[in-house]
């Protein structure tokens, strides 16, 4: 399987093809949609989000709610792109509009890809760079995620995420006894984040960075659970589910660093206190009696949930200037800006859930993958199967 998205972020909409879906998937626009407005959602977001109400349109690879194998065409439509057609260069613009419309963004924000996009493409407009660096194309990525989800759901796998500190404020109690039960705390918390008392002080701490015209980052951890064992492979460097993962997540804008189960915490501590002993039973076969690999041994599954974590920094425009370089003029200046975001990370974890779905579903299909989701559920049970008998 694979995706390509396209699109601006103030452009007329968003698109993604994604080829090699199996046939016989149930997907209508709800499955899409629901995502898309878990992403939306989320404390701290900038007034961009009261615009847009994102909704799906299937334009191709599905028929009366079930994929037929062939490519499928996704398309979201960006609201704001109502107040942007001139400056976008939709339509065309009289001479005296000109000047205002094609007014150049040549003021680079330190933490963003402008300076470094422009340099690389030549623009010297680095709205040219901006609105495609923009994170808004996370929109058709949890599309196309949305899709890998109902693959997974197909086969008995589910994923959750949630976030687990923002700003320096960590998420203590992190109990749950299923994944059902994090989906549904956490869809009731405007943080995501399963620990109450945690949530109220990253609000806080949201609030308080917006206050200062600051901005904060965090932490986010996805959880797929019900995993066959052996998906990936240890016979190549890129055939390693985990590093598949890991790119997955730094893909994420913003997304600095990823760790797997104990995590960097790993190389503190002892092998005796690391590796998941293994353990035997009649009922289920091999087990581990802990999870501090995350779910990983050789880059592949172990059977055990895969626990990824990613950490987001602080978003870089700041209603608090910092400095930067005219590129015309070269003069030094200090960024002001019109609206932006002031935490992400709830929503970043819609994202993460996202990328992490297609990765896992993705080498599913390649390992087990007949072209039909009935044919793929076969062949995970018997391999499920198989490792119980072996
Ligand atoms: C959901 C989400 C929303 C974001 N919103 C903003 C924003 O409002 N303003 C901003 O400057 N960056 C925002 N970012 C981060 C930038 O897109 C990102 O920092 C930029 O593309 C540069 O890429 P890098 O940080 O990965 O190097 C957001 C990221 C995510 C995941
Ligand atoms: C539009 C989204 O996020 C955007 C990501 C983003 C950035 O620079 O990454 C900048 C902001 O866009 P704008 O400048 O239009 O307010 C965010 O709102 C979205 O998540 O759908």
């Amino acid at each position: 399987m694979r995706y390509l998205t396209a699109g601006e972020s103030h452009g007329p909409q968003l698109t993604t093809i994604i080829e090699g879906v199996p046939a016989g998937l149930p997907l209508t626009k709800e499955d899409i949609n629901i995502e898309l407005a878990r992403r939306q959602k989320g404390y701290g977001r900038g007034r961009r989000m009261q615009i847009e109400k994102d909704q799906v349109q299937i334009l191709g690879g599905v028929r009366h709610g079930e994929t037929l194998g062939s490519p499928i065409a996704l398309v979201v439509e960006n609201k704001d792109f109502a107040h942007w057609t001139k400056i976008m260069g939709a339509e065309p613009i009289s001479e005296s509009e000109k000047a205002e419309m094609k007014r150049k963004i040549t003021r680079p924000r330190p933490g963003h890809a402008d300076l470094v996009g422009a340099i690389k493409y030549g623009h010297r407009d680095m709205r040219n760079v901006l609105e495609r660096s923009s994170a808004r194309e996370t929109t058709v990525r949890v599309a196309a995620g949305a899709v890998a989800k109902k693959i997974l759901s197909e086969l008995g796998i589910q994923v959750a995420g949630h976030v687990i500190e923002i700003g320096g404020v960590r998420a203590q109690k992190l109990d749950y006894s299923t994944l059902a039960e994090l989906k549904e705390k956490t869809e009731n918390s405007l943080v995501r984040c399963l620990d109450e008392n945690a949530a109220q002080q990253m609000m806080k701490a949201i609030d308080e960075a917006k206050e200062k015209g600051d901005s904060i980052g965090g932490i986010v951890e996805v959880i797929v659970e019900g995993m066959p064992p052996g998906v990936g492979s240890y016979v190549h460097w890129d055939k390693k589910l985990d590093a598949k993962i890991a790119q997955a997540i730094v893909s994420i804008n913003a997304f600095k660093g990823v760790e797997f189960g104990l995590g960097f915490e790993a190389g503190r501590s002892f092998g005796s206190e690391v590796h998941d002993e293994i353990l035997w039973s009649e009922e289920k076969g091999y087990y581990r009696k802990t999870n501090n690999l995350g779910g990983f041994e050789g880059g592949m599954t172990t059977g055990m949930p895969i626990v990824v974590r990613g950490v987001m920094k602080p978003i870089p425009t700041l209603y608090k200037p910092l400095q930067s370089v005219d590129i015309d003029t070269k003069e030094p200046f200090l960024a002001s800006i019109e609206r932006s975001d002031s935490c992400a990370v709830p929503a970043a974890s819609v994202v993460a859930e996202a990328v992490v779905a297609w990765e896992v579903a993705k080498a599913i299909v390649e390992q087990f993958g007949l072209d039909r989701i009935d044919l793929i559920r076969e062949n995970i049970e018997r391999m499920k199967q198989y490792a119980r008998e072996f």
